[in-house]
């Protein structure tokens, strides 16, 4: 089943509770959750505090994306504060299997992501590590952009990558609405992550179904 993964970047900040009560209802199977630097991509979003916070309003699994410069200084107090998933971007994490190896010595989920113009012939040698792999179908930094559709390829690729052994989540994040995520859940994507479609709709609840369906 494909795990639906609501962004929180698009939620109404000052209404986080009941939005992320609205969507946990609704069937939502995790929390999205973009730490952005202002290094690694052009903007400044949340920290370890925001998700010990959501960690305690919520028992969703929470996904954290980190689109940060040196994660390894931050991953411990990530893991801390309640991530279930922390992911890395394969282009911000120099010695990628050491940084993958620090995110599963806190016994949590580990996921690689790539940006748009990243190869996903790059992650072939990490692959037998990770739990996810996360593709970017816009570039990091901002919700609300437009899907980028070479990432479709990417997904079918990927999976022909995966090893047949290992259960590996293929991520797709970046655009995603009801219009594409049939064709991405028949590609390959095993987690869909949506900001806009969901928090922007007048009805989050059929937004989250119209994905799943
Ligand atoms: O990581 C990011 C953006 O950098 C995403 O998670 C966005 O938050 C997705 O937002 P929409 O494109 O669905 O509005």
């Amino acid at each position: 089943m494909v795990k639906i993964a609501p962004s929180l970047l698009a939620a109404n900040i000052l209404e986080l509770k009941s939005e992320i009560q609205i969507i946990e209802d609704a069937g939502a199977h995790w929390l999205h959750i973009d730490v952005m630097d202002g290094h690694f991509v052009p903007n400044i979003t949340f920290g370890p505090d925001y998700v010990k916070a959501i960690n305690n309003l919520s028992n969703l699994t929470l996904d954290v994306h980190l689109m940060i410069e040196n994660p390894e200084l931050y991953i411990p107090k990530f893991a801390e504060n309640g991530a279930d998933i922390i992911t890395v971007h394969y282009e911000s994490a120099i010695h990628l299997h050491r940084v993958v190896q620090m995110i599963k010595s806190y016994d949590i989920k580990a996921g690689v992501a790539i940006n748009p113009a990243t190869n996903v012939e790059n992650l072939r040698y990490i692959l037998n590590e990770v739990d996810m792999i996360l593709i970017m179908s816009v570039n990091p930094g901002f919700g609300g952009q437009k899907f980028i559709k070479e990432a479709v390829e990417k997904i079918k690729h990927l999976k022909s990558m995966l090893p047949s052994e290992k259960d590996v989540e293929i991520q797709i994040d970046g655009g995603v609405n009801g219009e594409n995520a049939s064709e991405l859940i028949s590609a390959g994507a095993t987690s869909l992550v949506a900001g806009s479609y969901i928090f922007k709709s007048i009805d989050k609840r059929k937004a989250i179904e119209s994905l799943m369906n």
